[in-house]
C-alpha cells in the first residue's frame, strides 16, 4: 500500500486534517479540491488558510484540483460533507478503477433517499469495496499532533487491517473492525443527539441533563444501530459512545454550537452561521428510518421537531420530560 499513494477527495478541515496525518504516517498523499484556485494557493503558501488555518501543510502532500490525479492511490479517503456522498462517489467512478477501496469519512445519512452513505456508493460503483473511518477526531486536534483514536471499518477484514495500519502515525491511531454499518451509524447519530445536548447547553438547563441526555441519546444510538444491523460492541467503541461523548461535550463542535445557538434562541438559519452541520442535514432521514422500524428515539425526534419549526425547544423539553415512566433500558 505504501508505494501508491493515499488519495484523499475534499479539502476541507478533516480532509486536510487527515492528509497531514496520511502523510505523517509515511505515505504520499494526493489531495483533490474542486476549486483550481484554491489548490494553486494550497500548492503555493503549503496551508490551507481558509479551512484550515495555521497549519503547515506536509511535503508529501500534492494538492490538485484534477480528479483523474487520484486514478492511482492505494485508496481514496471521500472527506465531503455526506449530502455530497452521490455526486462525489459518482464522479469518482468515472476515474478510478473498480479496484481501489473508497474511505467514507462524511458522517451522516442522505436526505430524501434515507440510504446509508456505503449503499449509495454500493448503487454508484457496484463491486468496489467500501470502507468507513470514524471516531473522536476533531481536524483541529489531529492537525496539530495532539493523540487521536479512530475507527476503520471494511467487510474484507484483511484490508481493514492494512489500511489501518497505513493510516496510522505518531499521533492517529487507527483501530479496525468489520462492522460497516455498525460504524457509519454511530458517526451519522451522534451529530443529531449532539445538537440536543447543544441546546440544553444554550438554553442552561444544567450539566445534569446534559450527562442524561447523552445516556439516553446512546439507548437510542444502539436500539438503531441493533435494527439496522449495527453489533452493539461497534457501538460501544470510538466511533459510537466515543464520538458522541466527543461531540456532545463542547462547542469545538459544529453540531453542538449549532444546538447552542438554539438553545440562546437564535432560528436554525442563524444558529447555522454558514458552517457544515451534519446533524442538521441528517436528521429527518434518521427519524424517517427510526419510524420505519418502530424504533423509539424521542430526543433524535425532539430534534427533528425543533428543525422543522414543529416545536420550540421548550415543547421538546416538556415532551421528554412527560413521557411515560418507564423501565431504563
Ligand atoms: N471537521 C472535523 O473535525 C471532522 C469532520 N468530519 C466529517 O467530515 C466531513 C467534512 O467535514 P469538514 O472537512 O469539517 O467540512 P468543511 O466544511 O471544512 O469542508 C468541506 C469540504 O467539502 C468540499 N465540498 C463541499 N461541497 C462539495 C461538493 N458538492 N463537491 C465537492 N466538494 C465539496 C468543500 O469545498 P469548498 O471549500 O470548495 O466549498 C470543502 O473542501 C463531514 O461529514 C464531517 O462530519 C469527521 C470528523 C472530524
Ligand atoms: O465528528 C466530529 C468529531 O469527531 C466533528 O464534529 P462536528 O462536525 O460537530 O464539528
Amino acid at each position: 500500500m505504501a508505494s501508491q499513494p493515499i488519495g484523499i477527495a475534499g479539502a476541507g478541515a478533516w480532509g486536510t486534517a487527515l492528509a497531514n496525518a496520511a502523510a505523517a504516517a509515511g505515505n504520499d498523499v494526493v489531495l483533490w479540491m474542486r476549486s483550481p484556485e484554491q489548490a494553486d494557493a494550497l500548492v503555493a503558501t503549503r496551508t490551507n488558510e481558509r479551512c484550515l488555518p495555521g497549519v503547515k501543510l506536509h511535503e508529501r502532500i500534492r494538492p490538485t484540483a484534477e480528479l483523474s490525479a487520484l486514478a492511482a492511490s492505494s485508496a481514496v479517503l471521500l472527506v465531503t460533507p455526506a449530502q455530497t456522498t452521490r455526486d462525489m462517489s459518482t464522479a469518482l467512478a468515472s476515474v478510478l478503477p473498480v479496484a481501489v477501496p473508497l474511505v467514507l469519512c462524511a458522517k451522516g445519512i442522505e436526505r430524501g433517499s434515507g440510504a446509508f452513505l456505503c449503499d449509495v456508493v454500493a448503487e454508484v460503483r457496484p463491486g468496489a469495496t467500501v470502507a468507513v473511518l470514524s471516531g473522536p477526531s476533531f481536524a483541529h486536534d489531529v492537525a496539530r499532533g495532539l493523540p487521536t483514536a479512530v475507527t476503520l471499518a471494511c467487510r474484507d477484514t484483511a484490508l481493514a487491517e492494512e489500511m489501518a495500519n497505513a493510516l496510522s502515525g505518531p499521533t492517529l491511531r487507527v483501530y479496525h473492525r468489520s462492522d460497516v454499518r455498525g460504524v457509519e451509524i454511530g458517526g451519522a447519530a451522534k451529530n443529531v443527539l449532539a445538537i440536543a445536548c447543544g441546546a440544553v447547553a444554550g438554553k442552561g438547563l444544567g450539566e445534569s441533563a446534559k450527562a442524561a441526555l447523552v445516556a439516553r441519546g446512546f439507548a437510542e444510538l444502539l436500539r438503531f444501530a441493533r435494527a439496522y444491523g449495527g453489533e452493539p460492541e461497534t457501538l460501544m467503541g470510538l466511533s459510537g459512545l466515543g464520538d458522541l461523548v466527543l461531540t456532545c461535550s463542547t462547542a469545538q463542535s459544529r453540531n453542538f454550537a449549532f444546538g447552542q445557538r438554539l438553545g440562546q434562541g437564535m432560528s436554525v438559519e442563524e444558529a447555522a452561521g454558514g458552517k457544515l452541520v451534519e446533524g442538521a442535514a441528517t436528521a429527518s432521514a434518521l427519524v424517517a428510518l427510526a419510524r420505519a422500524k418502530n424504533i423509539d428515539m424521542p430526543i433524535a425526534e425532539a430534534v427533528e421537531q425543533i428543525l422543522s419549526g414543529a416545536w420550540t425547544l421548550d415543547q421538546a423539553v416538556d415532551a421528554l420530560m412527560n413521557r411515560p415512566i418507564k423501565s431504563e433500558h
